[in-house]
């Protein structure tokens, strides 16, 4: 929802000598500018000095459509600025300097268009592919819901933050998205951002591990014929065959990190076709030498007879949260949403790393049995770890001859953990899941600011 204003000044209706104004009537906007308004829009006076309020009903903000009047208009010494609260009347403050005459100020109230001036943040999310389930998915489970009323809509909210309208796009129209200011922050894979993106310094990349979407864009070479014994981008380039007139074909989707990756190996002769699918059958055809794609699991390679070689990876790849500079800077809420964001990703990234594991330890004292577990150095903890005793009853007295510790440990270390744990005594293993893990300060939320030297 966005507020536009004009002005008009006009000497007439001053009242000079009562120090007020009245209320200039202005022509119609919708029809000069020849955009509907659907209903009439409101105009207020501006006072030479100080501050003019006007509270305008919900109802009349959804039904008006607002054309983009120029603020030249304005006279030299106005300085207006708007603020608004999104509340069941929304207030607008209207602040002038000294203004050498009477001026009035038309309101006109929109639902967002044109894009400069909308008032929501938005976020792209992927609409199709495996990267839109894993989204949604990763989304879900850090208690940011998607709502979508059906799954051809291609706008959605997340009720958990306020303002915020979900788009659903193809990953790279996202980048081109973010590029031209439709869109404020998006999730893709790193590969979609680093070729539609092409080095545009407006994009900045939040968040560089959401943890799904692992790929790697490679250079793949048939196993048989002229590049059998190619085993390396080095050999690669230094095959007599491409010059000039007959080039090394490739076949991609990424054009733009493919010829600069040829360049920066040394390889002059080299043509690019593109395509979107079923690229690993172009050598085979006889359509391309060579292709430039995703790889995964090396499957769709193997089963086509193709091989990837040394040096030949472009990039690793994996899903990434993504935002506009422009927008993290000049539009208000982006910021902070993209904070809220990125909050909870980590939150829930760092928690699905670690396990809690539990174990009882009997000892001397909580000092003893925590310098036991820490003298493994495997076994730190994210800030260390908790000793708390274990009472339990023992002829009729309470004893606290053992102890229960908790301990933060990395998922992928967790059996190796667990098997030093019993080594230095520990019984009975306990381990649980973590959901969430609120750290203080986030050094890529520092990283963020300082990028934008905030
Ligand atoms: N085999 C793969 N394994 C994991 N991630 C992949 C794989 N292929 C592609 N990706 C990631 O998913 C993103 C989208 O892939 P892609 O454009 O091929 O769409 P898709 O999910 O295959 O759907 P479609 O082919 O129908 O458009 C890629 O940019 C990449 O980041
Ligand atoms: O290494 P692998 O695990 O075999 O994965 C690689 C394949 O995955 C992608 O294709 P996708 O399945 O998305 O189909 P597409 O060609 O229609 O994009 C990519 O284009 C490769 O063909």
């Amino acid at each position: 929802m966005n507020l536009r204003m004009i002005s008009t000044t006009n000497s007439r209706h001053r009242n000079s000598e009562k120090g007020t104004h009245k209320n200039t009537k202005l022509p119609a906007l919708g029809a000069s500018l020849a955009v509907p308004v659907v209903s009439a829009s409101t105009s207020m006076a501006l006072p030479s000095h100080g501050m003019q309020e006007l509270l305008l009903p919900s109802r009349g903000i959804r039904q008006l459509l607002s054309p983009m009047p120029s603020l030249s208009t304005f006279p030299a010494h106005t300085s207006i600025s708007v603020s608004m609260e999104r509340s069941a009347s929304p207030r607008i403050v209207c602040r002038s300097g000294f203004l050498k005459s009477a001026a009035a100020v038309k309101v006109i109230v929109s639902n967002g268009r044109p894009d400069g001036e909308r008032g929501e943040i938005r976020l792209g999310l992927p609409s199709k592919g495996r990267m839109a389930g894993n989204t949604l998915d990763l989304l879900k489970r850090c208690q940011l819901s998607v709502e979508q009323l059906n799954p051809r809509q291609y706008v959605a909210d997340i009720p958990q933050l306020s303002n915020l309208q979900v788009w659903f796009q193809r990953p790279e129209d996202i980048v081109r998205e973010l590029l031209s200011g439709h869109l404020d922050i998006g999730i893709v894979g790193l590969d979609t951002v680093s070729e539609y993106g092409q080095g545009n310094k407006d994009l900045i990349i939040v968040h560089e591990a959401l943890d799904y979407g692992h790929c790697r864009l490679s250079l793949a070479i048939p196993k048989y014929g002229i590049f059998e014994k190619i085993k390396s981008m080095k050999e690669l380039a230094l095959m007599a065959q491409w010059t000039d007139k007959k080039p090394l074909r490739v076949a991609t989707g990424f054009t733009y990190l493919g010829h600069k990756f040829m360049k920066e190996n040394g390889l002059k002769y080299v043509s690019f076709s593109t395509g979107e699918g079923a690229l690993e059958a172009a050598p085979a055809m006889g359509t391309a030498d060579v292709i430039l794609d995703v790889v995964s699991s090396g499957t769709t390679l193997r089963e086509n007879n193709l091989k990837e070689i040394e040096g030949g990876t472009v990039l690793e790849s994996q899903a990434v949260l993504v935002a506009s500079r422009k927008s993290l800077v000049q539009r208000e809420g982006v910021l902070d949403t993209t904070h809220k964001i990125l909050e909870r990703l980590e939150a829930h990234l760092e928690a699905v790393s670690q396990s809690m594991v539990t174990v009882n330890m009997t000892g001397s004292s909580a000092e003893e049995v925590a310098k036991r577990v820490l003298s493994l150095p495997s076994l730190s903890g994210l800030e260390g770890l908790t000793v708390s005793p274990v009472f339990r009853k023992r002829d009729e007295e309470v004893v606290a001859d053992c102890y229960a510790i908790s301990i933060c440990v990395p998922k992928n270390m967790l059996d190796i953990s667990v098997q030093q744990l019993r080594a230095i005594g520990a019984s009975r293993v306990l381990v649980s899941p973590l959901t969430c893990i609120l750290d203080e300060g986030s050094p890529r939320w520092q990283q963020l600011l300082s990028e934008l030297r905030l």
